[in-house]
């Protein structure tokens, strides 16, 4: 899906537009990359899909996965948390580093590992259960809590994506009678309830309406104080928007990573200019 409003704008004029204010990427502290992609191939059986990739994702930064469809932005995702795992014939080859631990190595507790990456998906997946309970249930798996503490982390998690005061008075309702946009900030309340350290977010607004779009941007926002995120978008305003780093990809590989700024401002590669002024893709 694409969203772009003018396919003839060039990508300086796309980031002054959509992106102000650009996001301080120059911290006082150096950046700490709290995930190292290195040298990344990944088959779907014989179907190579992702090819050589390196990349960092900075801490508590916004990295922006975008590219056309099929280049391979999704399968990336799926692998910083093992999802492939769960589909025999899939394989990842490289090294994944989280805080310098291969997370695609043998011998990992994929359970703890999806505790420390959460993922939320472009449709919304609330369970079939109360929004109390869609919120309780991760935390249960990971942690023995009293009653007292569990209500303070559901409230937590609510609170921080901005649901709170919208269902605090039906806590007990399920969770499928929310909007789509609520849903999905439940989707995101229940994965930063197990405190990952790392979000990963596949196209979290494409179902959404402007309003839900725009409450998900700016939650995103202010989880990134706490967290480091990954968003795959085909919205480049949106990535424009949220993001502090961004990765191009293009038939599975990776032709430009940058700060959004640079990205959008004087892209290195004619392709990637190409893409995000929509004269491709
Ligand atoms: N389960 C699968 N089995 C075989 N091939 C797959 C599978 N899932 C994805 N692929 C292939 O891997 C490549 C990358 O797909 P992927 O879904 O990661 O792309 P994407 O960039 O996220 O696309 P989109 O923007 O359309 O979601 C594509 O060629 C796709 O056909």
């Amino acid at each position: 899906m694409k969203t772009m409003e003018s396919p003839t704008r060039n990508a300086a004029d796309l980031r002054e537009t959509y992106m102000p204010e650009a996001p301080n990427t120059e911290t006082a502290e150096p950046l700490k990359e709290k995930v190292s992609v290195r040298n990344l191939n990944f088959y779907y059986g014989t179907h190579h899909a992702l090819k050589d990739i390196s990349l960092p994702l900075y801490e508590r930064c916004v990295t922006a996965f975008i590219g056309p469809s099929g280049c391979g932005k999704s399968t990336l995702l799926r692998v910083l948390n093992r999802m492939y795992d769960l589909y025999g014939g899939q394989r990842a080859e490289g090294e994944v580093l989280l805080d310098g631990d291969n997370i695609i190595g043998p011998g990992q507790d994929l359970n703890l590992l999806r505790a420390r990456i959460g993922m939320v998906f472009q449709k919304p997946t609330p369970f079939p259960m109360s929004i109390y309970d869609n919120i309780a249930f991760g935390i249960r798996l990971y942690e023995k809590l009293g009653r007292a503490q569990m209500n303070e982390r559901v409230e937590d998690a609510l609170r921080r994506t901005a649901l709170w005061d919208e269902v605090k008075d039906k806590l007990h309702n399920s969770g499928l009678g929310l909007s789509g946009g609520q849903q999905q900030r439940l989707c995101i309340a229940r994965s930063i309830a197990v405190r990952p350290q790392v979000l990963l977010l596949d196209e979290p607004t494409s179902a959404l309406d402007p309003i839900s779009t725009a409450k998900i941007e700016e939650l995103i926002y202010q989880l990134k104080a706490d967290y480091t995120i990954a968003i795959v978008t085909h919205n480049m305003q949106q990535a424009a928007r949220t993001s502090d780093y961004s990765a191009f990809m293009y038939l599975g590989e990776l032709v430009e990573f940058g700060t959004t700024d640079q990205m959008f401002r004087a892209p290195r590669q004619t392709r990637t200019e190409d893409y995000i002024t929509g004269r491709f893709g």
